[in-house]
């Protein structure tokens, strides 16, 4: 199987004076997990309900292999989707959300048990879907995702809320649903969410691209820096600023950048300032997430 390619070009959209999404243009491939990042409203529901024709954009395309949602052949066989895990009637079973859905794409009813045994669901198919768990709900929203066995998937969040188990479990299921050569487009607000699922990613902020590409890339542009500190902790943070580092005072001794910790040893030893703590570190993917965003950020 080989999933759509996902497109989205110059994609904006406005909502009277808010603006949502703002030019924002990448590819998605099918093959691979693709995470779309970005903090909470940031822009990706928005994204995403423009490429699933949810929402008419002010200008640009959103667009699977060329066509807008709205001028596909065959939309079930196209593109699954989960957009919210929580809107299923809880007094129905699981299995009985499923028949109705098959029912109207006409999908044959053989295919609901495949996809709910699937995502792992067979023994409480037939239960109501109130007595489900949270993690129970994103596994029927994959199932019904799956209903149509879609090439490509768009699915808003569905990390959210799992338990450890929920998350081992997605993420393999995710990964060889990319295997088999679907496309999978996985939305979250965290990195460290999908950190272990994606293969790449496109980070928005503002309703624009701020990276796209993969997480080797993205940790390329990690800081390096060394903690260090020294009994006459100002005599330090001279030496080293002399000689061009970038020192940051913190609780428990300097953050130099801009040095290596072998230089930072030659600095101090010609300085004639004993060390009592030399530490290389290097920024985390999450600091970088966050720096790209805009720490903290919430609009
Ligand atoms: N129907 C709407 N009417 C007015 N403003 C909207 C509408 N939908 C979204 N917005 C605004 O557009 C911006 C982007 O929202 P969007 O939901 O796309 O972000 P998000 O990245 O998905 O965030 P979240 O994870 O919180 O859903 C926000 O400022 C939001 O308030």
């Amino acid at each position: 199987m080989t999933g759509a390619v996902i497109e989205i070009q110059s994609l904006t959209k406005r909502f009277g004076g808010t603006t949502a999404v703002d030019d924002l243009s990448f590819r998605v491939e099918p093959g691979v997990v693709t995470g779309f990042l970005g903090p909470n409203g940031a822009g990706k529901t928005t994204t995403l309900r423009s490429l699933l024709g949810l929402v008419r954009p002010t200008s640009g395309r959103a667009t699977f292999d060329g066509r807008a949602y709205t001028e596909l052949a065959d939309p079930l066989g196209t593109v699954g989707t989960a957009l919210e895990a929580a809107s299923f009637h809880p007094g129905r079973s699981g299995r009985d959300h499923l028949r109705v859905a098959a029912a109207a794409a006409g999908i044959r009813d053989s295919r609901v048990d495949e996809v709910l045994a699937w995502v792992g669901l067979a023994d409480a198919a037939r239960r109501r879907v109130g007595g489900y768990s949270l993690g129970m709900r994103q596994r029927l929203g994959l199932a019904f995702a799956l209903l149509g066995d879609p090439g490509a998937l768009v699915l808003d969040e569905p990390i959210n809320g799992l338990d450890p188990e929920g998350i081992r479990w997605i993420r393999v299921f995710l990964r060889d649903l990319a295997a088999e050569g679907r496309t999978v487009l996985v939305s979250s607000h965290l990195l460290s969410e999908v950190q272990q699922t994606v293969d790449r990613v496109v980070i928005i902020s503002h309703g624009r691209l701020a990276y796209e590409g993969t997480l080797d890339g993205l940790e390329s542009g990690a800081v390096a820096r060394v903690r260090v500190d020294a009994a006459d902790r100002d005599a330090l943070a001279r030496a080293l600023a002399a000689s061009g580092a970038v020192v940051e005072a913190a609780a428990d001794g300097l953050r130099v950048s801009g040095v290596d910790a072998e230089r930072i040893g030659s600095l101090a030893f010609a300085a004639g300032v004993p060390l009592k703590l030399l530490v290389p570190e290097r920024e985390g993917l999450e600091d970088v997430f966050l720096e790209i965003v805009g720490e903290g950020e919430i609009r």
